[in-house]
């Protein structure tokens, strides 16, 4: 599939029915989406690989996984209302994924260990501070490598916090249109810069 065409079937999912600002639940927008999972393609970490979407919210990148040849694709997110949409969304692409309504800290989710690749767009953590911080623990502890969205501008902080436990391979730049939907957000639209990280994980 093209990226293009996998813009657009990415753009037709169904989003947060009503959305959560505690949760920062944002979707991703396809053409984010779409690049993240055209990178993790390029890289051989898509294709025929098993694949966990940490915070999937609505499921666009589990059903853009699954779209893209992964093996198996797994969803997880904390809102049990954002996985009935996950659900569907999934329903609506004809893509089969497993999807598990449950706290990425949970120590007791068979999640570590068995994944090839893990993508993810946690949240910034503009609502709660470190929000971020318990979705690379995780990503690091389930999959080989990990392909994260992150705030423009955390790469030192990214650095500094998988120092020893994994290396930044790449960093693609691109912008995060966030659509008036909560009622502390003033503009109609506003982009917000990106990074789409690529992380790998050092083995012991
Ligand atoms: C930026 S949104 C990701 C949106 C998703 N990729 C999509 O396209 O709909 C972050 C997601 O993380 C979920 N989330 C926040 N904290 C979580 C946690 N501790 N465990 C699991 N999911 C969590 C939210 O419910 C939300 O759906």
């Amino acid at each position: 599939m093209k990226l293009k065409n996998l813009e657009m079937a990415l753009e037709k999912l169904n989003t947060f029915e009503r959305p959560r600002a505690d949760l920062e639940q944002y979707q991703t927008p396809a053409p984010v989406a779409a690049r993240l999972l055209y990178h993790a393609l390029m890289q051989g970490d898509l294709e025929d690989r098993s694949i966990l979407d940490l915070g999937c919210g609505t499921g666009v990148l589990t059903c853009g996984a699954a779209m893209m040849g992964a093996v198996s694709v797994t969803g997880i997110d904390i809102d049990a209302r954002a996985i009935q949409v996950a659900e569907a969304n999934a329903r609506r692409c004809g893509i089969s994924a497993t999807f598990i309504t449950g706290d990425v800290s949970d120590q007791t989710l068979p999640l570590d260990g068995p994944f090839d690749t893990v993508i993810m767009n946690p949240p910034f953590g503009a609502q709660k501070k470190h929000a971020d911080r318990p979705f690379i623990d995780r990503a690091l502890l389930a999959g080989k490598v990990v392909y994260g969205i992150f705030n423009q501008g955390s790469l030192p902080f990214i650095q500094s916090y998988i120092e020893g436990r994994a290396t930044i391979e790449s960093v693609v730049a691109a912008a995060f249109p966030i659509k008036k939907t909560f009622s502390f957000h003033k503009e109609r639209i506003r982009e917000i810069p990106v990074e789409i990280v690529l992380l790998r994980r050092i083995e012991a």
